[in-house]
């Protein structure tokens, strides 16, 4: 499901002194079926943008499409179920909204909310249970006698239970090790295949923003100052100091290795991408320089 913005303002708490602009003039198209990073500096306008994408948030002025839907300032909030069974936002530690005494419960509450019967609610838990890897067994216990890592895998169940066309992620691997970050990420890009997703993942993991997504929007001080694939949007690292974001740091080992002689066109984003290249060019620069041969 493909989401449009345009000339979308937004202020929090206008006309009191609090009032805050976070988003100037944003015009986006978050592509169906894609898998969009949206990164940026502190207070640069993810989290705001981020809630316009269920209309928690409706423009101040300028309009969302959201599939079929249009969102306006003027947009009731009366039918925006479907809507917001349509986009399923993973929040940050998603784990400290469960509440109910089992998994299964816990699971099911959404579905249940939208009108499903109980036993079908439980089986739907059932199925998004195995779908975020963790096993059947688990169903009837208690969500807070897990690990931490199985109970946000728990809540994004939840999530996914609604059968969203669209998945955000707000900094989901916030706090996880580096085992349980890998494993996370993996899973994200497995649903994304297996549910047919559209992924937006909010970020300042730049290794993921390269190993993962195919999209980018650069925000800064309230407004979009990029937009591209992610070859597109890290080839200019003084661009990204400037913006107070950095490079991944396969592309800043290249970097360095660049100023040591080695050339990389296009710069590798990827640990693959770099072995390649350094499988190529290595028997040069070990030698000397000299152009490898195969003598
Ligand atoms: N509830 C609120 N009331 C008033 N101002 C707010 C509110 N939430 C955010 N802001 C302001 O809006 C601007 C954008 O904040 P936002 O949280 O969207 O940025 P962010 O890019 O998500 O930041 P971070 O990376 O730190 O999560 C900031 O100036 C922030 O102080």
């Amino acid at each position: 499901m493909a989401i449009e913005f345009k000339q979308v303002d937004f202020t929090y708490q206008p006309g009191t002194p609090f009032e805050t602009k976070a988003l100037t003039d944003i015009n986006l198209t978050i592509p169906d079926g894609s898998y969009t990073a949206l990164i940026g500096h502190t207070g640069s306008g993810k989290s705001t943008l981020l809630q316009h994408l269920d209309a928690l948030l409706k423009p101040t002025s300028g309009t969302v499409t959201i599939g079929d839907r249009v969102i306006t300032p003027t947009t009731s909030n009366k039918d925006l179920k479907s809507l917001r069974q349509h986009v399923g936002i993973v929040f940050q530690f998603p784990e400290s909204q469960l509440f109910e005494e089992t998994v299964a419960k816990d699971i099911a509450f959404g579905p249940q909310n939208f009108g499903a019967s109980e036993a079908d609610a439980l089986k739907t838990a059932a199925k998004m249970l195995t779908l975020v890897g963790l096993d059947a067994n688990l169903l009837g216990r208690s969500p807070f006698d897990l690990s931490g890592g199985q109970m946000r895998r728990v809540a994004i169940a939840g999530v996914l239970a609604m059968q969203p066309k669209v998945l955000v992620l707000d900094e989901p691997t916030a706090g996880l090790d580096p085992q349980g970050r890998l494993e996370m990420m993996e899973m994200f890009a497995k649903l994304r295949h297996e549910q047919n997703l559209t992924v937006v993942l909010v970020t300042h993991q730049m290794d993921d923003v390269a190993n993962y997504a195919d999209h980018v929007i650069v925000m800064d001080q309230g407004r979009v100052v990029k937009t591209g694939a992610p070859r597109e949007i890290f080839k200019d690292p003084q661009w990204l100091v400037d913006h107070q974001l950095g490079l991944p740091k396969t592309t800043a080992f290249a970097q360095q290795l660049m100023a040591k002689g080695l050339t990389f066109d296009p710069m590798p984003l990827t640990e693959d991408e770099l072995a390649a290249d350094l499988v190529q060019q290595l028997p040069a620069s070990a030698f000397g320089g000299a152009q490898a041969n195969d003598d």
